[in-house]
């Protein structure tokens, strides 16, 4: 008990390490496009214990919310405006773009971070379609720049704990895989982003996106079809038509697995009334055994592992760090876990753990076969049109 109180409270308020004063090193100057929900969380906290990261600037489309914002947050600077997004880019100060726009606007404002020269760590999805992330990760790669989709569960040690039990052939072959991830009716207000199709909305593109990518991590492998897949619209307005609220699916592999996806952004209450907790699970069966996490989206909080060897007794695991043998701390966040490897990759370090850019570009891949498949088709291209002006790299 003291542990999780522990953990919460250096999670919400983390110790400033006095290194963090006194390093010498010049600091990333971080600038973020939108004062998006997750900014606080993913940027801002992670932020306050990196040595290497500067909160430089935001740019918001209204000024005052982003003179607000940086007030509030500690960015030096603030952009807005019609052109407040393009500034902030323009500025040879800032070093990292923090995407975390709509869906729909990532491939836009990604390619124009990349174009001017800035590593950008970019939230998930990291596009619409396939072909935009492909084209994303083809510019980085032509100016030597670091793109993250921001998958930051994958950098805790709780779901690589999971990836390891499986790795080593403990419970051998892997025969399914069931993944979850659900919101409870009303966590989200109608007029958000995820509900809009033209910004990219749905539940494939939100928690289905993890689980997505989960099941790929977790198979070791990319689907090669959907076998099924069923999604429920958000409502019967002809704007939500193609906006699915929820979906299942299952994906078969090369390696004869078989993935279960339940992805939901806004599961019905019991009766009507009781809202459902959270499903926030990932079970593995095997030849020899099972492997479950409970929460590996957000694990920091709380998660626990259960391994149920065949003809064994079963066993509970946590791992909130690395135990000495990779950095981090018990109270780390996903987010401040996915910093320490982003900014190791733009340092030119060898991060603990990363995504390569073909698992993003599959991720999409799979994501339009599901839409695909249960009839509710890919996500709009940005109209965004690419163009390298000065030719010089092209
Ligand atoms: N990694 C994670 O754990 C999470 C990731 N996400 C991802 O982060 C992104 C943002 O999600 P979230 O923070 O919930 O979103 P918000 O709706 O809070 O923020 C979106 C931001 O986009 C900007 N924006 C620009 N154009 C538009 C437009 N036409 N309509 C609406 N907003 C616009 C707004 O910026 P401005 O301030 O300029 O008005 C706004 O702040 C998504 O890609 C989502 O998938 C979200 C939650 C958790
Ligand atoms: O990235 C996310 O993680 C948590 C979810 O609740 C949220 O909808 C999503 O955007």
């Amino acid at each position: 008990m003291f542990d999780f109180i522990h953990r919460l409270y250096y999670l919400t308020y983390p110790p400033r390490p006095a290194s963090i004063f006194d390093t010498g090193v010049r600091k990333l100057r971080f600038g973020c496009l939108g004062a998006a929900k997750i900014v606080p969380g993913a940027l801002v906290t992670p932020s306050r214990t990196h040595p290497e990261v500067a909160l430089y600037a935001i740019a918001a489309r209204d000024l005052t919310r982003a003179e607000a914002f940086a007030k509030k947050h500690g960015f030096e600077k603030a952009y807005g405006g019609p052109t407040g997004y393009q500034d902030l880019i323009d500025n040879p100060e800032v070093d990292v773009i923090y995407n975390p726009l709509p869906n729909g606007l990532h491939f836009e404002w990604t390619m124009k971070a990349l174009k001017s020269g800035k590593h950008v760590l970019l939230e998930k999805p990291a596009t619409n379609t396939a072909d935009e992330a492909t084209q994303i990760y083809a510019l980085a790669e032509r100016k030597g720049l670091v793109v993250l989709e921001a998958f930051h569960y994958r950098f805790h040690p709780a779901i690589q704990r999971v990836k390891a039990i499986l790795d080593s052939n403990e419970l051998g072959t892997i025969k399914s895989i069931s993944v979850a991830l659900t919101a409870p009716a009303g966590t989200l207000k109608s007029d958000d982003i995820r509900w809009q199709y033209d910004l990219g909305g749905g539940s494939a593109m939100d928690p289905g996106s993890y689980t997505v990518n989960l099941l790929h991590y977790l198979a070791s492998s990319t689907s090669t079809s959907v076998l099924t897949a069923s999604a429920t619209p958000y409502s019967s307005m002809p704007e939500h038509e193609k906006v699915d609220q929820r979906f299942t699916a299952t994906l078969a592999f090369s390696n004869d697995i078989i993935g279960e996806i339940h992805s939901d952004l806004n599961e019905s209450r019991i009766l009507g009334v009781i809202p459902r907790i959270p499903n926030l699970r990932a079970t593995v069966r095997c030849e020899g055994g099972t492997v479950e996490i409970y929460n590996y989206i957000v694990p920091s909080y709380y998660h626990y592992i259960t391994v149920v060897p065949a003809g064994k007794p079963r066993r509970v695991e946590k791992a909130y760090s690395f135990n000495g043998t990779a950095k981090g701390e018990d109270w780390w966040s996903t987010y401040r876990y996915q910093m320490e490897a982003f900014v190791d990759k733009v340092q030119g370090r060898t991060p603990q753990t990363w995504l390569k850019p073909q698992e993003t570009i599959d991720n999409m891949k799979c994501i339009e076969a599901i839409y695909t498949k249960d009839g509710f088709g890919i996500r709009p291209r940005s109209k965004y049109v690419f163009s390298d002006d000065d030719g010089s790299d092209k």
